[in-house]
């Protein structure tokens, strides 16, 4: 565990970024009063959420790096440029703060492309989480640009592990990997809300049903962590001979949810290839 809190700012101050703050103050990692955050003038109810846990907000991002160890990139990919080329204009901090580590989380933008906007030899880490770290339930990877230490990957790797778990990758990989966990809760919620519909209106109560629903998509997901074992033999655990299982699954096959899902990743990862190939500015 890092000895000191951090003091983290985010260039971005919206739904991922809050996420993330609020996981990192419930892990003890930082406070609400080490926080800045920077947001678009127009995005007041962003501003005043950060205030809420005791962050600072603003409307420039220079403050932001002044006042953080750590800073996330948390804009969407098209406010990249605009964004970081705010820190590599500004002269006083190409003397006195041009040391810190940049965490992007923005969608299909390369280090090479971030590392085109920042001053030159800054240390940049890719870093794709997810908005379970809302409640230290993420499932993030990063990937080292060409100038990180170890040191810079350790901080990486224990700030992402306080709200979930954190693997290293290559950057190959974190197109399909952004298309998986990054969206993939979006996934699970349409999920959860169809199972509950369906319980609805075989005559269950709402609530009950989203409950049961939720719980049943996080008990599964523990299975398949915990128990280490093939999610086809999980399934066929819970699979009767002429049973109700056997049933429901017929009726998913007929639907082709696995051809749906498989196919939602290939065309969320065909997403960030265009937005990785053209560049941020161009979508
Ligand atoms: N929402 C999600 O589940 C995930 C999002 N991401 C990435 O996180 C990034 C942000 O996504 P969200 O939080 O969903 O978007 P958002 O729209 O909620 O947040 C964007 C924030 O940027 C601020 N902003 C706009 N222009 C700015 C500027 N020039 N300078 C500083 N701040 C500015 C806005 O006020 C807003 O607070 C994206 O690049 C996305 O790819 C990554 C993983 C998951
Ligand atoms: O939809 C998006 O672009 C971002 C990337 C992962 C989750 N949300």
């Amino acid at each position: 565990m890092t000895s000191k809190l951090l003091k983290i700012g985010f260039i971005g101050g919206g739904k991922m970024a809050q996420a993330m703050a609020k996981g990192f103050i419930s892990a003890g990692l930082s406070k609400g009063e080490m926080m800045i955050a920077s947001v678009h003038p127009s995005d007041l109810p962003s501003a005043e959420a950060f205030q809420s846990i005791g962050a600072e907000s603003v409307f420039e991002n220079i403050p932001v790096v002044k006042k953080s160890d750590v800073v996330f990139v948390s804009v969407k990919p098209s406010v990249i440029p605009q964004a970081l080329g705010d820190i590599t204009n500004a002269d006083d901090l190409k003397a006195n703060d041009a040391d810190k580590l940049y965490l992007s989380i923005a969608m299909g933008v390369t280090i090479k492309e971030l590392e085109s906007y920042l001053p030159r030899d800054s240390r940049v880490i890719r870093v794709m989480p997810n908005t379970p770290a809302l409640v230290r339930s993420a499932a993030s990877v990063f990937v080292r640009g060409s100038n990180v230490t170890d040191e810079d990957a350790f901080t990486t790797k224990e700030l992402l592990s306080s709200i979930g778990t954190c693997e290293e990758v290559t950057e190959n990989l974190l197109d399909p990997i952004t298309a998986l966990s990054g969206s993939g809760p979006a996934y699970i919620y349409v999920i959860i809300e169809a199972l509950a519909d369906g319980g609805v209106k075989m005559g269950l109560p709402r609530d009950l049903a989203y409950r049961l629903a939720a719980q049943t998509v996080l008990g599964s997901g523990k299975m398949v962590l915990d128990t280490n074992t093939h999610p086809g033999i999980l399934k066929d655990n819970v699979t009767s001979p002429a049973g109700s299982t056997a049933s429901g699954l017929h009726f998913l096959e007929e639907k082709g949810l696995r051809a749906a899902l498989i196919g939602a990743i290939e065309a969320a990862t065909k997403r960030c290839h265009q937005v990785s190939s053209n560049g941020s500015t161009k979508k």
